[in-house]
């Protein structure tokens, strides 16, 4: 599956955010997004998603333009930037509301055990970081929107998280931002990086350089 994001024209306050966005999505890669504070990252997002209503924007999937917000159509999951379960849910209630298996979750995150029958208000801030975003990873979806799904994770287990996103890849669209450039950069198989409103394909890394996003010697 294609999914394209065209001709985005976004104001707040009669500000132009994004101008002359182009942003192109397949089943079986990543696509990155990078950018500094402010310039938009979050915006697409929440744009593809359906939750935010840009003055112009063209959603097309498999070459056809659709209208109705992609969240109406259950094909999408969405990880957002800050956290959003509610504070006296269970583990094991929120993996069953998924359909997400705890057995295998434990599988892969043995230090977890302990917390199935735990609510998330007494996780620490990574460690329900890393349950939303195993949620919305795993869920049965065609698209996965992931913001800043790395911020405040272990080494250890963003490497477990970046395994399980190239499996995941295999059969869904998965496009996600971050500030810890080197690991987006790691795991993107097409890249884009968002400056002065245009979304820009990042062909040649040395163009995160030239554009100013990093400076020399940061890659
Ligand atoms: N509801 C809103 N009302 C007014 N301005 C907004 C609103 N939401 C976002 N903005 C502005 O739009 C711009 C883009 O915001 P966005 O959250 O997409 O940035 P971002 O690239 O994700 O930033 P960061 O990396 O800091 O999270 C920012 O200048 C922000 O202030």
């Amino acid at each position: 599956m294609t999914l394209e994001l065209d001709n985005v024209e976004l104001y707040f306050n009669r500000k132009c955010i994004l101008n002359g966005v182009y942003l192109k999505a397949q089943t079986g890669q990543v696509t990155g997004i990078l950018g500094r504070n402010g310039c938009g990252k979050s915006c697409i997002l929440n744009i593809i998603f359906g939750s935010l209503l840009p003055k112009y924007k063209l959603i097309r999937l498999n070459n056809k333009p659709i209208t109705k917000p992609l969240y109406q159509t259950n094909m999408v999951r969405y990880l957002p930037q800050f956290s959003a379960t509610p504070n006296n849910l269970k583990l094991q209630r929120a993996f069953h509301f998924f359909k997400i298996s705890w057995l295998e979750f434990i599988t892969h995150f043995p230090t977890f055990e302990k917390y199935k029958q735990v609510s998330f208000r007494h996780l620490s801030g990574g460690e329900r970081r890393i349950i939303e975003l195993y949620l919305i990873l795993m869920s049965r979806c065609k698209v996965v929107l992931l913001d800043e799904p790395f911020s405040h994770i272990a080494p250890v287990y963003v490497a477990r998280i970046k395994q399980l996103i190239n499996q995941e890849k295999a059969h869904k669209i998965i496009i996600i931002t971050d500030h810890l450039f080197r690991d987006i950069i790691d795991i993107s198989d097409r890249l884009y990086l968002i400056k002065n409103g245009h979304t820009k394909l990042v062909s040649n890394l040395e163009e995160l350089e030239n554009q100013n996003y990093i400076t020399s010697n940061m890659l």
